[in-house]
């Protein structure tokens, strides 16, 4: 645990000074700025545990101007802002741990304009995630980035992060959704980044940038999402194999015929965690060694009739064990709660995370290699795998012992990242599929990006953010 940072004076002074600013000066009203002990916990920290919160003050800009004002004070007293959304994210990119001032979008939760032509929608950047979902919902369409925490996570940090999730496979990242964003860069300017349209050549897509940067080269204020068809008669299986192989041969199996919406997998110590949890039904009579859960749209009959030939294959083929499928939406949501119930069930044992992904052709060989790294070196400790195969995304999560403290259980982990990511990059990966750098990832950056790549990563910040105020000391160090 990083201990609290006390505030030197002179910066201190310089918050202080930003914050009667804000009130004197440009009418921030008693509500959008706080800096009281509870405040500053719950604000200054994401779901990460590894990092202690030591933010200076929140502030809750309600304008696209109003965040210009912060910034540009920033810029001025040499204060560092930390952009906050939902504060969901695993790699303490939203953690303030350095006497930041963290700027919250919780006040700029407005959905904005429809364009029912363009299927756009135009949403502030604090829209909570299923805020949007229900909103196309309602315009009989579909926001298709999805995952367990799309109750709380917002849209500013859904592209602050190119969030992922369980629909991957399908439909892609966040990213292949924002058509258009209005920035505040580190600098104080404002950008309004594509404005919506689907052609648009006129030289560098500055949009691009601003996903996945994690609030180091400034802060999205609105984003114009394209919304999608809704998904018709989604049927969800969930199938018991023996060995890893048997998974993969059975994602080739359904990918070679129907298209999927999703393909998961996890193994049976996050099973045996959810049991002990409680709150979702266990598939089968017996126990097997990995689970996938698959799903796809099966509007027509001889959809269906595909799906089961390649199910009875699998079984036929001795890659299956069990299986179960959904009968209607209500049996696919809970089968659902397999998968999205894992990281949340297995946080009270404070898991290390790892988020690594691979070409898929990789993965068997990757996992062999990983597994064994795992089992070697980690003979006392009980190792959660799961993740979005279809993707080549695996999550693998170390649990803590009970009798081990935080600290020497977190230094244990550490020692074998080194072979982990060694392993990653052999193989062409990247140490952060879908987490975000931000600190915890940011020293086994160079695993995935080579530093001639990183010193361009700096150079594009220094364009943007040529103070580093933006979000400092996330994904690299200038
Ligand atoms: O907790 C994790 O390691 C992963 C969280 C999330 O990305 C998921 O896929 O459930
Ligand atoms: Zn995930």
């Amino acid at each position: 645990m990083t201990p609290t940072t006390a505030q030197p004076t002179s910066e201190t002074n310089a918050v202080q000074t930003i914050l009667s600013t804000l009130t004197d000066t440009h009418n921030f009203d008693p509500t959008q700025i706080k800096t009281d002990a509870e405040s500053l916990e719950h604000w200054g920290k994401d779901w990460t545990k590894h990092f202690a919160p030591a933010a200076a003050a929140i502030v809750f800009p309600k304008t696209t101007e109003q965040v210009q004002t912060i910034v540009l004070l920033a810029n001025e007293h040499n204060v560092v802002l930390t952009p906050s959304g939902g504060r969901t994210g695993l790699s303490a990119g939203a953690v303030a741990a350095n006497g930041e001032i963290v700027v919250s979008m919780d006040k700029m939760n407005q959905i904005g304009q429809f364009y029912p032509a363009d299927r756009i929608v135009e949403v502030e950047a604090g829209v909570v995630t299923q805020q949007l979902q229900e909103f196309a919902e309602s315009k009989d369409l579909y926001y298709p980035v999805d995952f367990a925490s799309a109750g709380s996570s917002q849209i500013g940090g859904n592209i602050g992060t190119n969030a992922g999730g369980i629909k991957v496979i399908r439909y892609g990242m966040t990213r292949q959704w924002i058509m258009g964003l209005t920035v505040v860069t580190g600098k104080g300017d404002i950008l309004h980044l594509n404005r919506g349209m689907v052609k648009n050549a006129t030289g560098y897509d500055l949009r691009q940038l601003f996903i996945g940067s994690e609030g180091t080269l400034g802060l999205v204020t609105h984003a114009q999402i394209k919304l999608e068809r809704q998904p018709q008669d989604l049927n969800v299986m969930v199938l018991g194999m023996d060995s890893f192989n048997d998974v993969m041969n059975v994602l080739y199996a359904f990918q070679a015929q129907i298209d999927l919406t999703a393909f998961e997998f996890f193994d049976d110590v996050a099973i045996d965690k959810l049991m002990a949890h409680g709150q979702v039904q266990e598939p089968f009579e017996s126990r097997t060694k990995f689970y996938t859960l698959l799903e796809f749209e099966a509007p027509y009959e001889p959809i269906m009739d595909k799906a089961m030939a390649i199910f009875e294959h699998c079984m036929e083929q001795g890659w299956v064990v069990d299986g179960v499928m959904s009968q209607n939406l209500t049996q696919a949501a809970e089968l659902w709660k397999l998968r999205e119930y894992i990281s949340e069930t297995i946080s009270v044992f404070t898991p290390y995370k790892n988020d690594v992904s691979v070409l898929i052709s990789h993965v068997p060989t990757f996992i062999e290699e990983i597994d064994h790294i795992v089992s070697s070196n980690y003979p006392d400790f009980e190792v959660c795998w799961f993740g979005h195969i279809g993707d080549g995304n695996l999550h693998l999560n170390i649990l803590k012992p009970e009798s081990m403290s935080k600290d020497d259980f977190f230094a244990e982990c550490q020692v074998v990242n080194k072979y982990v990511f060694e392993t990653v990059q052999k193989y062409g990966g990247s140490v952060s599929a879908e987490h975000g750098v931000g600190m915890t990832k940011k020293p086994y950056l160079h695993y995935s990006r080579s530093e001639t790549e990183i010193n361009y990563l700096r150079d594009i910040k220094k364009v943007f953010d040529p103070n580093n105020i933006m979000n400092r000391g996330k994904i690299f160090d200038m």
